[in-house]
């Protein structure tokens, strides 16, 4: 095989264990030796072995003088694990290929430099922009130590996310709202706002037949207007609410003790850019919000989203009072529009799904 094949294979074990390493990026691996894969892996689990090392280790007396494709610049500082680029050194690697730099202050290039150092040589950037795209969530986290925030709206082809009387059951496909669950799963945690947990009763929950992960659930609930029956704080995953400094104490109290984390923000109305901040000392690294209204449009004002994934249904709603999918005060000229990069359009059953980039200003 070429290089970019075996780099494209590391790239498929990264992408498959996306979503379950945060706060780590998700890497893979492939030791080749004599045109022969020798060892492959991905990094499972914060904590755990690095991808580098666990197919290094399966190639046992192989690595000696092996080639290893990995799919970020190899640690070279003691974080839960000891350095990979030792490890590499000290088990004989011949040639490192590299697809990313890794921009953790504690890496940036050092790894790269030690193996040189070493006498082994490095070649970068094989599939760059692949590994970039996958590591863009953790490009971000670790420029801003908030996460990555998707905001996720199904619509009416005019552009409804309801209609005036707030009814949206349904409004995209059973094969759409399975995707959303594929989402979810792939997310660390999700938020919803205080009218949607009102007016949806949603558990926010990833129900996949093969049984997905549950995000941690967050709600933006300013007066705690939560009832303590609602679906989203039951036992089936963690639940974190936020709320400002009016909130009365005692449903706070009566929150915490069904184990609810109840997060009181020093405002009247919530800061988003200190939720992320909050969410982020959790070792949160990807965020998704499915609105409503309101929220999306917190979201969208603090300019605090970085993904939008659309799904469109092949329905009308009409009316001027049915709600769409950013709420409260809108833009008034169009060059104040927030621009977006089309990156993929899917049709899933009868929808389509638009996944677009917030571009940077
Ligand atoms: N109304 C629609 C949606 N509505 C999404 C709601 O805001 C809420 O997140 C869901 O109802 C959550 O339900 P649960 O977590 O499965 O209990 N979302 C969709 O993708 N399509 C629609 O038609
Ligand atoms: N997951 C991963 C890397 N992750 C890098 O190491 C940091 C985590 O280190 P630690 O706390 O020791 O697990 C993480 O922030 C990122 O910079 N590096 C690698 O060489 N290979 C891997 O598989
Ligand atoms: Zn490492």
């Amino acid at each position: 095989m070429r290089k970019e094949e075996y780099m494209q294979l590391a790239l498929r074990l990264a992408e498959s264990v996306s979503g379950q390493t945060s706060p780590n990026p998700p890497v893979g691996s492939v030791v080749v030796k004599n045109g022969r894969i020798a060892g492959m892996a991905a990094h499972l689990k914060a904590g755990e072995k690095h991808a580098e090392r666990l197919a290094v280790e399966q190639a046992g007396v192989l690595a000696q003088g092996a080639e290893v494709y990995v799919t970020l610049e190899p640690c070279s500082h003691y974080g839960k694990t000891p350095p990979c680029a030792d490890f590499l050194i000290e088990k004989g690697i011949k040639k490192v290929y590299v697809a990313a730099r890794d921009p953790n202050p504690l890496v940036a290039g050092k790894g790269i430099e030690k193996l040189k150092q070493a006498g082994i040589e490095v070649e970068t950037g094989i599939c760059r922009e692949q590994a970039e795209t996958l590591y863009r969530p953790f490009y971000h986290f670790i420029e801003t130590k908030m996460p990555f925030v998707t905001i996720k709206t199904a619509m009416s082809a005019d552009g409804k996310i309801a209609t005036e009387t707030h009814d949206s059951k349904w409004i995209t496909s059973e094969q759409a709202r399975m995707d959303v669950h594929q989402l979810r799963s792939r997310h660390d945690a999700i938020l919803v706002g205080i009218q949607t947990v009102l007016h949806d009763n949603p558990l926010l929950t990833s129900r996949l037949p093969q049984s997905g992960k549950n995000p941690i659930r967050i709600v933006l609930d300013t007066h705690l207007r939560i009832l303590p029956e609602a679906a989203v704080i039951n036992k089936d995953a963690p639940s974190v609410i936020f709320c400002g400094k009016e909130a009365p104490i005692d449903k706070e109290m009566s929150l915490k003790q069904m184990g609810v984390e109840v997060i009181r923000q020093p405002h009247d109305t919530l800061s988003i850019r200190e939720v992320l901040l909050e969410l982020g000392k959790k070792g949160i690294l990807t965020l998704l919000v499915e609105g409503g209204a309101e929220v999306n449009g917190s979201f969208l004002r603090e300019k605090a989203v970085q993904q939008l994934v659309l799904y469109i249904a092949p329905k009308v709603i009409g009316g001027n009072m049915a709600p769409s999918p950013f709420g409260g005060r809108g833009i008034e000229k169009m060059d104040e529009t927030f621009p977006l990069v089309f990156e993929k359009v899917e049709q899933i059953g009868p929808d389509l799904k638009i996944t677009a980039a917030f571009r940077k200003e």
